[in-house]
């Protein structure tokens, strides 16, 4: 949702691509190991790109990605992420020379859904951005 809001603000001439990066499953904690699970279809060969992400936790997701995106070629990989949750971080961003890091809000450590962000799939559809109460998750077990 934030990337489908962002990009109809951007006029320049853009290709856009979905690469689906899984590392929660439905738990509550990354599980360490972020899987690219659809590849890449169009060519970025000296292309500038910008991830598009809707938060940032513990950088596992964003560091394979960003990795990835240089092995196939690109110039540059910026970085737009609406929410950061800083004090979660692990892996910290590296990003190839002439890259960019946008960053919307620092996210405090509490678990969000909505506006495209789930818990166990649950949630994306919210047009907002809410606290999940710890009673809702503390249930599911890892
Ligand atoms: O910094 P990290 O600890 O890697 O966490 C951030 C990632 O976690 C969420 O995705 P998730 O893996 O839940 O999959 P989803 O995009 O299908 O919701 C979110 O969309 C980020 O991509």
């Amino acid at each position: 949702m934030f990337a489908a809001d962002l990009v109809r603000k951007i006029s320049l001439p853009i290709s856009i691509e979905f690469i689906r990066v899984q590392s929660y499953g439905n738990r509550t904690e990354s599980s360490g190991v972020a899987v690219i699970s659809t590849e890449l279809q169009i060519d970025i060969i000296d292309k500038h790109v910008l991830v598009i992400e809707d938060i940032i936790d513990t950088g596992t997701t964003l560091s394979r990605l960003v990795s990835y995106l240089k092995e196939k070629g690109a110039a540059s990989v910026s970085v737009c992420a609406l929410l950061d949750k800083v004090l979660r971080r692990k892996i910290p961003l590296q990003l190839p020379p002439g890259s960019r890091f946008y960053r919307g809000f620092e996210c405090p450590d509490d678990f969000v859904v909505g506006y495209g962000m789930d818990f166990a799939e649950e949630y994306r559809n919210l047009p907002y951005i809410g606290l999940l109460k710890p009673a809702k998750y503390s249930a599911v077990s890892d």
